[in-house]
């Protein structure tokens, strides 16, 4: 057994997870358990009544994120230690939205000018975008962006851009290429001029397959349709820690944004990485975006744990993942803006606690990362909903609505919010064999079919979920949602005692693909590999079955 599976606490937990009443009956003893049970701050309402949990359990999962240092850990992250150990680096997102005043050192120096004359680089590129002054090749200015990368440096931007639809410039149109497959850039090339397009080519390591390998066909495109090399410089610009690599490839090093080593991919959107965001939405929005997440920072950093909005939420879903065998997480948005947000959340906290070891290297015994999934409602409401409510797995959700529509017209926000708010209720709540019997009484039906019937519309309740609500969705509401996030897969992982800032298990799979690259274009057909492979690889040689 682990350190933390032996723990007194961990047990105490295990014993009381047995012994806490059905929902209902916790919010009919209790009027004031939304009171006791939620809580605001930077812009978000978080109602965390309806969850398995009374005042003991809650004392329990506090005494558990003591045990495990998390105060101290939060410190150490915000201070520059180098907490992600096996890549030796420091985690220190949470610099690129702190204030031009504060100083915080990694590796013996002070990173935030760097970050601020980053930030400055941006104000300026923006200006000259979006003011015209910025031309392409014939002197035509650019109205279409595309954001070139994969992962971290695509999802954040994608994502972002999209929930803040409301506050775009007009003028500019913006796109993203990500997969490798060809059929993804030449279908956004169909819809590009040459003349007015400018690429963004984001890639942290400036050494991901699918970005080069989609930078390069862009630039071949580019070079087709009339541009010569002594262009590219006005059409394509490249965010990197690899400055190097990216002057190598051909990029002009004037139009080079850097990052750095302290920065995670999945952690990225708020370095130079957002400059399509940036783009779209003009730097003060960008600004304010920083700035929603740096006052989460500032709340995850000095609220006490018992007032903490991502320690109550990363406490809550470890209860579940941990206590009640919990096998993912549903993120459901009620705002078809935030429709990207759980593959976002999917990213951040797969890749962040998807891992089996402690940083010792001792082999867990208990579950780490949930599956993260999820989608907007009310769609999922139609579809997969009916597994939450029947199905025999128990998903935690996440229900996320802003209070004012960006498009308030007739009583579509009023039915929005109804049913989210019914969801919740109905997960709580369920509804028993009684109920779904007195349902049946003026109907047709015999005795003994609606005591049938009656059986299959039960729903046992105790379906937990929080709700998390703001008045709109803006720059810095979204800043500060994601940043919630970030810290409660923190919080996760600091508990767990994993690193939850490496990403091994993807590069296996990268090499055994550069691997099988080189097999598919050798002289020979595959013979050393397992069957499986070597058949694959030499029908995609013959191109048929
Ligand atoms: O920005 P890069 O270096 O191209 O990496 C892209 C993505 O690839 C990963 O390393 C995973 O393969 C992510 O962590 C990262 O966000």
């Amino acid at each position: 057994m682990t350190l933390l599976t032996q723990s007194s606490i961990w047990q105490a937990l295990s014993t009381h997870s047995k012994n806490i009443p059905h929902m209902r009956e916790l919010f009919a003893t209790d009027a004031a358990r939304f009171n006791k049970m939620s809580l605001s701050s930077c812009g978000l309402l978080l109602d965390y009544s309806k969850n398995r949990a009374t005042a003991e359990t809650l004392d329990l999962l506090f005494a558990l994120a003591s045990n495990s240092q998390l105060e101290a850990k939060i410190k150490a992250m915000f201070a520059g230690e180098i907490i992600n150990t096996t890549e030796k680096r420091a985690v220190l997102h949470t610099a690129l939205r702190s204030t031009a005043e504060q100083s915080i050192i990694a590796e013996g120096q002070d990173i935030i000018p760097e970050v601020q004359q980053t930030l400055d680089k941006m104000q300026g590129f923006v200006n000259s975008v979006t003011s015209g002054n910025w031309k392409g090749y014939t002197g035509k200015a650019i109205t279409d962006i595309v954001g070139i990368g994969i992962g971290g440096s695509f999802l954040g931007p994608k994502i972002v851009s999209q929930a803040l639809r409301p506050y775009w410039n007009p003028e500019l149109k913006c796109h993203f290429v990500a997969n490798v497959d060809g059929t993804s850039i030449s279908e956004k090339l169909k819809l590009l001029d040459p003349e007015t397009t400018l690429f963004i080519m984001s890639s942290k390591s400036f050494g991901t397959q699918e970005t080069l390998t989609n930078t390069l066909t862009a630039r071949d495109w580019f070079l087709a349709k009339g541009g010569l090399q002594s262009d590219v410089a006005k059409h394509f610009v490249a965010v990197t820690s690899n400055v190097a690599k990216a002057t190598d490839f051909g990029i002009d090093a004037d139009n080079i944004f850097p990052m750095w080593d302290w920065v995670g991919g999945r952690y990225s959107l708020w370095s130079a990485i957002g400059l399509p965001i940036a783009l779209l939405i003009g730097m003060d929005n960008f600004r304010a975006l920083l700035s929603g997440a740096h006052q989460m920072d500032e709340h995850f950093a000095n609220a006490p744990l018992t007032e903490n909005m991502p320690v109550i939420m990363g406490l809550l879903s470890l209860w579940y993942g941990n206590f009640f065998n919990a096998q993912s997480h549903v993120v459901l948005t009620y705002d078809h803006y935030l429709r990207g947000l759980p593959a976002y959340f999917q990213q951040l906290d797969m890749e962040s606690n998807g891992k089996s070891v402690t940083l010792n290297g001792t082999n867990v015994d208990y579950s780490t990362g949930p599956v993260i999934w999820g989608g907007e409602g009310t769609n999922g409401q139609h579809a997969y909903h009916q597994l939450l409510h029947q199905g025999t797995a128990l998903i935690p959700a996440d229900f996320i609505m802003p209070l004012q529509s960006h498009n308030p017209i007739g009583e579509h926000h009023d039915q929005l919010a109804s049913n989210c708010f019914g969801q919740t209720q109905a997960l709580m709540q369920g509804r028993t064999f009684d109920e779904a019997l007195a349902e049946l009484a003026n109907s047709t039906l015999s005795e003994s079919e609606k005591q049938l019937i009656a059986k299959h519309k039960v729903m046992p309740g105790n379906k937990p979920s929080n709700t998390l609500l703001m008045d709109k969705l803006t720059p810095s509401t979204l800043g500060a949602l994601i940043a919630l996030y970030e810290h409660r897969t923190f919080v996760q992982g600091a508990i767990w005692d994993i690193n939850s800032f490496d990403q091994w298990g993807v590069e296996l799979g990268k090499n055994l693909g550069n691997d099988v690259l080189a097999r598919i274009g050798a002289e020979q057909d595959s013979d050393a590999l397992d069957a499986s492979s070597n058949a694959l690889i030499n029908l995609y040689r013959q191109g048929k079955i």
